[in-house]
């Protein structure tokens, strides 16, 4: 595959930031959306990305308005399409919606293009199926803010071409970012598989401890060396994508947890995070805004059990999608910027006592059984 131009569709959260990614390493971008107010929108990101950057000299002025002028966006599908090498989608997570796009897309898509899905947790072949090119579909899962987060999923779908996946390989090097390549097309792939789970684990946490969202969110980041806060990098996610997220995975996959009833009604409120003003937080903007985090409130709360099913969940990746311990260790550090190694700090809690924490658990709810293979390494 020879890539010049890309067409970018869906211009929002992950939308913006690939076309900026791709335009910082030299391709060709055109960014389409169905409106062209979400186009001035997405352009005026990138635009706050790139001054970000010159600000703090990772690039010149002059780089910066080159950047600008490689994303061309349109609104027109065809004319969006007309020329273009590889199409990454990055419609919202809705698996009827995903199929409608490749429909109108195959109407006026040229032969040459490859299709590649951003999906963060739909089956990558089912979507490939319903299009003209199975064999030349691929997942291309980037992180949030895909500017500054390193890593990408790579997923071929049952009948993508080894080619396809080596050419994808080193298209994601191209944009300076580090491949994984998941060996199984299994809802939520790597990443989404330990994250998605983890913002309800931390909900159901609140309701059996009474600790404060406040509470949990300094404790993930002072004691698990997390970022963020879980809350709030679900208020940075977005309540629709982990809403839909979820349902699509618990609906593949029953060791997938129960959506939690306040992820729902924060859904159904549309109370979705950052992007509209509140979701566990409020926020003051649309710009990137952090919360104000503790570590001496992140003392209030023992994160042992919201440890523990993150291990119980990347045994059953182990198990499931048969990555490999530094797969997801490499994963967890580029994909949502751990600060430190997560087996390292599960060491420092001792693997015997995670374990005795899901076993307590299990007893009223068995969801919480300990993998065997995390009980193997106690
Ligand atoms: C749902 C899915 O399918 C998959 C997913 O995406 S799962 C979620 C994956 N992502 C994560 O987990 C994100 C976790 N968070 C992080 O890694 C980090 O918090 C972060 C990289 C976002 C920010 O880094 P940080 O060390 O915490 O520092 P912070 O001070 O907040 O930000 C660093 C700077 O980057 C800037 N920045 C933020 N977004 C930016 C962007 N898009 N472009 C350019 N600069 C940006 C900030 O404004 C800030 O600048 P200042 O220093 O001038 O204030
Ligand atoms: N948010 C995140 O952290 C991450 C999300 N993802 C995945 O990326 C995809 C997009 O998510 P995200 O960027 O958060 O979602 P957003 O809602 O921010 O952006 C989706 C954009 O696509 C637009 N859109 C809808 N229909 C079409 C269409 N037919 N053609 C082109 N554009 C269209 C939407 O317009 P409108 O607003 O009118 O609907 C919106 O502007 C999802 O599959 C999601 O799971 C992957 C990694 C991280």
């Amino acid at each position: 595959m020879t890539i010049k131009n890309i067409t970018v569709l869906g211009s929002g959260i992950m939308g913006h930031g690939i076309a900026q990614v791709s335009a910082m390493s030299g391709y060709h971008v055109v960014l389409r959306d169905i409106e062209k107010q979400f186009l001035d929108k997405a352009m005026e990101k990138i635009k706050w990305s790139l001054d970000k950057m010159v600000s703090k000299q990772k690039l010149t002025e002059e780089q910066g308005k080159e950047i600008f002028s490689r994303i061309t966006p349109i609104v027109d599908l065809g004319e969006a399409l007309k020329d273009c090498d590889l199409m990454i989608e990055v419609v919202p997570e809705i698996m009827d919606l995903k199929k409608k796009v490749y429909a109108e897309v195959d109407k006026v898509v040229p032969q040459k293009t490859v299709f590649a899905s951003n999906t963060s947790t739909l089956p990558i072949t089912e979507i490939a199926n319903t299009t003209s090119r199975p064999e030349r579909f691929i997942g291309i899962h980037f992180f949030n803010p895909p500017q500054l987060m390193k890593l990408v999923e790579v997923i071929p779908g049952q009948k993508t071409k080894k080619e396809l996946v080596d050419d994808t390989i080193n298209f994601v090097k191209s944009v300076s970012k580090e491949p994984v390549v998941c060996k199984r097309d299994v809802p939520g792939f790597i990443v989404n598989r330990l994250f998605i789970p983890l913002v309800h684990e931390a909900a159901y946490a609140m309701d059996r401890t009474g600790a404060t969202k406040e509470e949990i969110d300094s404790a993930v980041k002072f004691i698990l060396h997390f970022p963020m806060g879980i809350f709030e990098l679900a208020d940075f996610t977005g309540m629709d994508v982990i809403h839909k997220a979820t349902v699509e995975m618990h609906s593949r996959d029953k060791k997938v947890i129960n959506p939690h009833p306040l992820i729902e009604k924060l859904y159904d409120e549309k109370k979705l995070g950052q992007k509209s003003g509140e979701g566990f937080y409020k926020y003051s903007g649309e710009q990137y805004e952090r919360i104000n985090l503790s570590e001496e409130i992140a003392k209030k709360f023992n994160p042992i059990q919201l440890l523990g099913n993150i291990l119980n969940n990347a045994a059953w990746l182990i198990t499931n999608q048969a990555s490999d311990p530094q797969e997801i260790e490499k994963a967890l550090l580029l994909g949502m910027g751990l600060k430190k190694p997560l087996f390292e700090t599960a060491k420092q809690f001792g693997m015997k006592n995670i374990v005795a924490e899901l076993e307590k658990l299990a007893k009223n709810n068995k969801f919480y059984e300990p993998d065997p293979y995390l009980v193997s390494l106690m």
